[in-house]
């Protein structure tokens, strides 16, 4: 199935929906469940410490360090099978990616708030691919600033097997979130794989 561009301003999101078949998505997210280091962090928010809603795990290059909160943090390295998974998704998105941050949303009430993929460490115009597999999950798009980029919000249900790439200006003008919802859901593991460019910065 071929990559579809969606119509939106100040944007480059494309969408597979099919990008893998059931049965392939199917076996990738029970390998992946129950072979991955899954960790629930700690984030700071409004000066208290909570768990966040949902399991993650970050692998890749061991030059992919990331900073955060002042501490510098390597990836773990990759498994045979994300390896395999990276190889697919540089060959169909044409680009470079030498890390995968991965969340498991474990029921309907695990969620990631609104956010931009703008962190330095992932330089101008990062391209992002996000692989979904599982429960299908509404991804939710919104304009930073609907002066700047007048559209309304949108809703992307992502089942499984599908594709979402974001690239160009997307993470300047568009924040992206996965709300928690009411209705019973089962488990869903995102992959996004990432291109960490080494800092301009200095070490200290
Ligand atoms: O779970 C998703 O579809 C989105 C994940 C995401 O936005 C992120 O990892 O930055
Ligand atoms: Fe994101």
């Amino acid at each position: 199935m071929p990559l579809t561009l969606l119509p939106l301003p100040h944007a480059e999101i494309w969408l597979d929906e099919h990008f893998l078949p059931p049965a392939t998505a199917d076996a990738l997210l029970h390998e992946l469940e129950h072979t991955i280091e899954w960790r629930q962090e700690a984030i700071r928010l409004y000066g208290r410490e909570v768990l966040q809603p949902r399991l993650t795990a970050w692998y890749g290059d061991s030059a992919a360090t990331y900073c955060y909160s002042g501490l510098q943090l390597t990836p773990q390295p990759w498994t045979p099978v994300l390896q395999q998974v990276r190889v697919q998704l540089e060959a169909a998105t044409n680009s470079t990616f030498n890390s995968v941050l991965l969340n498991l949303y474990r029921y309907g009430q695990d969620s990631m708030g609104w956010h931009a993929d703008d962190e330095p460490e992932l330089g101008q115009m990062p391209v992002i691919a996000s692989l979904s597999l599982g429960a299908t999950r509404r991804f939710r798009l919104r304009p930073r600033d609907a002066r700047i980029t007048p559209h309304a919000p949108l809703s992307l249900d992502l089942p499984s097997g599908s594709l979402l790439v974001m690239r160009g200006p997307t993470q300047q003008y568009w924040l992206h979130a996965v709300p928690k919802t009411a209705r019973p859901a089962g488990a869903r593991l995102n992959l996004t794989f990432r291109l960490i460019v080494p800092s301009t910065m200095p070490l200290r």
